[in-house]
């Protein structure tokens, strides 16, 4: 099942999208990352920093007001956009043309709720990643937040690691991969970046990607986090959902691999306008 798989090679990063003249930051795409927490909001910074380096031209975090104020000692170029009591994600995330959910959310029912919300209103590409993914594997394909996924039809991208696989699909053998991935982004109409030393994207039409590039310096925490905000930046932008997950798989394994030795999640985001540099075109390129 797995012949006729690609590997995802700098191809699939020379597509993303780069700004032109009458670009401006709310046409070069606007990313919502939702923030957990006020003892979590690392994760979403993560995400939402790789979101907006990746081109997304206008990124905001959106948190309940405990965090929001941790997050404003920290944010300089991301937008904080406060949750009220009662305010539902999906009314917040209007007018945004993708959202990440998931990192360091948390996993209790509010959040349960919050996911079923996001996912059933928000109508644009979405990234489900970590908690939002132990919800979903909570649930179960029975439950509601699993149909109400299925029935999405703007695309939806998830980013399980084996941990969090296991909890939507159970237990498989490692020689298995890409078959149970494959079967997944059936069950659930999504699309799948199963992470790992190697990395397989799966849609439910059939579509496979493989990535063995990345270093083992990757296993550090935050660097999935990394991963689902470039996702969201680059559909943000327009970019298809296969596309994007194959491009941010090539981006990360890319960064990641200039830095090496002692990396962690954060570094990524840094070595990214590099990498951007090599794949530009010439008139946009750095001298
Ligand atoms: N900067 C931050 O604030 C960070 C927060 N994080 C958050 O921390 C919480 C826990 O994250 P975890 O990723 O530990 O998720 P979980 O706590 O959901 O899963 C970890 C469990 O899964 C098992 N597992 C099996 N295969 C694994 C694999 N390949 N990778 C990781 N675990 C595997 C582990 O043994 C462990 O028992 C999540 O909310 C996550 O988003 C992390 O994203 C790290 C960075
Ligand atoms: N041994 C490895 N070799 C290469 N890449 C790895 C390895 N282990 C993990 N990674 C990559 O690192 C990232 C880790 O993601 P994840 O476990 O979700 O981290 P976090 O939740 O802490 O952000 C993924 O992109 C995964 O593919």
């Amino acid at each position: 099942m797995t012949e006729g798989a690609n590997s995802i090679s700098k191809a699939a990063a020379l597509a993303i999208p780069w700004p032109g003249p009458d670009s401006h930051k709310h046409n070069r795409g606007r990313l919502a990352v939702i923030c957990g927490g006020p003892l979590q909001t690392g994760a979403a910074r993560l995400a939402a920093a790789a979101g907006h380096r990746v081109g997304a031209g206008w990124v905001s975090l959106i948190a309940a007001p405990e965090a929001a104020v941790i997050l404003a000692c920290h944010e300089t170029e991301r937008l904080i956009l406060e949750r009220r009591a009662g305010a539902q994600l999906s009314d917040l995330c209007e007018g945004f043309d993708a959202c990440v959910l998931g990192p360091a959310f948390g996993l209790s029912e509010a959040h349960a709720g919050d996911v079923l919300d996001l996912v059933t209103g928000f109508a644009k590409p979405l990234v489900l990643d970590a908690d939002a993914l132990t919800l979903l594997g909570r649930t179960g394909p029975e439950g509601d937040l699993w149909q109400a996924v299925r029935a999405r039809t703007a695309p939806t991208i998830i980013t399980p690691h084996a941990g969090e696989f296991e909890r939507l699909a159970g237990d498989y053998a490692p020689d298995k991969k890409a078959e149970v991935s494959l079967a997944l982004a059936q069950a659930l109409n999504v699309i799948v970046v199963h992470k790992g030393a190697v990395t397989w994207v799966a849609t439910p039409e059939g579509d496979l990607a493989f990535s063995d590039l990345a270093t083992p310096f990757c296993a550090s925490a935050g660097t999935g986090d990394v991963l689902a905000g470039l996702i969201g930046g680059l559909l943000a932008q327009g970019m298809a959902g296969f596309d994007a997950a194959c491009a941010a798989v090539w981006l990360q394994a890319s960064a990641a691999n200039r830095i090496g030795p002692g990396l962690i999640a954060g570094d990524i985001v840094s070595a990214l306008p590099a990498i951007l540099n090599d794949l530009v075109p010439e008139e946009l390129k750095r001298n």
